[in-house]
């Protein structure tokens, strides 16, 4: 058994996939389809957007953690790994949000080139 706890949920998850979805909220998730699963994660992002606006920083760890949930859901169902998550944050280590943001085009930023700044 893996040692950590998010290796071993998504070898749960990747096993509850053709589960009775009666049994198991992981396999209705799988029933339900992607657009479900994506939309759980909305509704457990909103969530934990809430929690921070609160005032005890102690209700986003729930949410967090409903949130990190859904998101090994989505990537099972779209036969991702968590190592390949692993292995882009690996890539972008080192790399200043700041610096690979002045990399990127305007278009690659979504704006037209009619917008460019100056
Ligand atoms: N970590 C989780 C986990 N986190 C959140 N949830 C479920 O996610 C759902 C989200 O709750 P909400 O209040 O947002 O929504 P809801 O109204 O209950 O559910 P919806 O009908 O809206 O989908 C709840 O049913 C939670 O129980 C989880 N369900 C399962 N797991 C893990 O997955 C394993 C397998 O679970 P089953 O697939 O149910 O056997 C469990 O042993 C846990 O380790």
């Amino acid at each position: 058994m893996a040692d950590d706890i998010l290796d071993r949920l998504a070898a749960t998850i990747a096993a509850r996939k053709g589960a009775d979805a009666g049994s198991s909220y992981t396999a209705s998730l799988f029933a339900r389809g992607r657009a479900r699963i994506a939309q759980k994660i909305g509704e457990e992002a909103t969530e934990t957007v809430i929690a921070a606006m609160g005032n005890d920083p102690a209700t986003i760890v729930p949410e967090a953690a409903d949130l990190i949930y859904h998101l090994l859901v989505l990537l099972a169902d779209a036969g991702l790994t968590l190592d390949q998550v692993r292995a882009e944050l690996a890539r972008r280590e080192g790399t200043s949000g700041h610096d690979e943001k002045a990399a990127r085009t305007p278009a690659a930023n979504g704006l037209p080139l009619s917008f460019r700044p100056e």
